[in-house]
């Protein structure tokens, strides 16, 4: 299996209930919900994508052939001879249109925590140690369990209560980033508050400019 992955980089997580925490991030190349180009967004499934995805010419980016190597890869970001478990983010991109087995082992082999940020629309592969499901438009969920949702904010093919009822630890609504971001963020703050179960997720690397 060869792995395209579009960039690598060490950083915080900035969303959702891990953020905060120390991250080799691992930037998948490609999706099955927007192709990354411009002039398709308007008619994607998902049309408000904030990351470019396409190719492996970014950062520490490039064509891996083996899970090994792109182990090492990852492995090569997190600071030698420190304390807290090593943790990678594996994202995109849809990861899990790449994400395997092998791979889950070999960063398994050396000694990572593993988290997906997914659309939710693939199966995963067993062993992810944290699952966060971002749930897009009228996109079928086939991931219906997980340790986050964390939907963005708002969608009107996506509605919060379509998801309330699904088998996660938390529950969160990350305002759209858009020309009206501030409006979605006061959206999203009185959703949270007349609905307790949802938590808000400010995008905390965009606010104190880190990756
Ligand atoms: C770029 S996506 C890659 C992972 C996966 N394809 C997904 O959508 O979850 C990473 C995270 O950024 C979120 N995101 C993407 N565009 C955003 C935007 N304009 N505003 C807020 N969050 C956004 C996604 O919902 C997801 O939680
Ligand atoms: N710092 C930081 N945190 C993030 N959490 C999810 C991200 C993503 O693009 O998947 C992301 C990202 O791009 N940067
Ligand atoms: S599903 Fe994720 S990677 Fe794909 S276009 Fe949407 S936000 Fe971007
Ligand atoms: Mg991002």
């Amino acid at each position: 299996m060869t792995y395209a992955v579009k960039e690598m980089f060490y950083t915080l997580q900035g969303e959702g209930a891990q953020a905060g925490r120390a991250s080799v991030f691992c930037r998948f190349a490609g999706c099955n919900l927007w192709s990354g180009r411009e002039q398709d967004r308007a008619e994607a499934v998902c049309t408000f994508c904030d990351t470019d995805f396409v190719g492996t010419d970014g950062q520490n980016g490039g064509k891996f052939t083996t899970a090994e190597t792109l182990a090492d890869a990852v492995a090569s970001h997190w600071p030698a001879n420190t304390l807290g478990k090593p943790y990678v983010v594996c994202t995109g991109g849809e990861p899990l249109l790449q994400l395997d087995k092998a791979l889950i082992d070999a960063l398994h082999a050396r000694g990572f925590e593993i988290a997906v940020e997914t659309n939710g629309t693939q199966p995963a592969p067993e062993g992810l140690d944290w699952i966060c499901v971002s749930p897009k438009a009228d996109a079928e969920i086939v991931l219906t369990r997980g340790h986050e949702l964390k939907l963005v904010y708002p969608q009107p093919l996506a509605q919060p209560e379509r998801f309330a009822g699904l088998d996660f630890q938390h529950f969160f609504l990350q305002p759209l980033d858009s020309v009206l971001k501030t409006q979605h963020t006061r959206e999203a703050v009185a959703y949270c508050m007349s609905h307790p179960q949802w938590r808000l997720s400010v995008q905390m690397h965009k606010v104190i400019g880190i990756e």
